[in-house]
């Protein structure tokens, strides 16, 4: 159950030490390394081209057509920190734009991740402030229920808490637990040079047939070559 009308002060951030050793990950290697969990839903999609984010979360819980916990959230947000936006039931409806985003920015905010629309694209692109959203719509919303700042939110189908890790980029959103974020940069780390050393033997020629040792299960299973 949704807790309402509420805005949670205080936020345990993970060691910055931690959050900077994760940096060089992009989501589906930070995904893998999880153990292929804390993935948004992939209708969740930069607002333009090129749109990257990571820091971590402030969440917002908001009211169908309603923006009024954004700007509460906002007063919220130390540098680095991201708006993550779930809603109590779905609704595209514009919530933010570019004025938003220049109090967000003002505030040290890194962007947001809203499972809801957003507008003023154009202007978000000019500001290179980094939106994730699930739509776009001019639809414009009002002030008027209450949601809550900072409790625990579920953003288009992942579990996201206060001061959890969000990397968002052209391949999606995902969400690290605060507790796990040195453990995921290991695990990243570990699983790209193991890719790194495949890129090389993939680039030389050698096929993943014979890379995986697909050939004899294949073999085992019935497949036939048929000239
Ligand atoms: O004002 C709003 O409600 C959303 C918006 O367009 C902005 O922040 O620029
Ligand atoms: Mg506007």
């Amino acid at each position: 159950m949704y807790e309402l009308g509420v805005v949670h002060r205080t936020v345990r951030r993970p060691d910055p030490a931690d959050v900077e050793a994760l940096k060089p990950f992009g989501v589906s290697t930070v995904h893998e390394a999880m153990g292929r969990t804390g993935l948004m839903r992939p209708y969740i999609r930069p607002v333009y081209p090129g749109a990257e984010l990571r820091g971590t979360a402030v969440t917002v819980l908001l009211q169908p057509g309603d923006n009024w916990m954004l700007h509460v959230a906002v007063e919220q947000l130390q540098p680095g920190d991201v708006l993550v936006a779930a809603c109590t039931t779905e609704c595209e409806d514009g919530f933010f734009g570019e004025l938003l985003a220049t109090s967000v920015r003002a505030r040290g905010g890194a962007g947001l991740v809203i499972d809801g629309g957003c507008r003023d694209v154009g202007e978000l692109r000019e500001m290179d402030f980094p939106v994730f959203s699930r739509a776009v719509n001019s639809k414009g919303t009002v002030k008027a229920t209450l949601g809550s700042v900072n409790v625990p939110v579920v953003c288009a189908n992942a579990p996201v808490n206060p001061g959890d890790v969000v990397v968002a980029d052209v391949d999606g959103v995902v969400v690290v637990p605060a507790g796990r974020v040195a453990e995921v940069a290991d695990a990243s780390r570990r699983r790209e040079d193991n890719e790194e050393s495949k890129r090389r033997r993939l680039a030389a020629g050698e096929l993943g047939l014979d890379m995986y040792g697909m050939r004899e299960p294949l073999e085992a299973a019935g497949l036939r070559y048929v000239d």
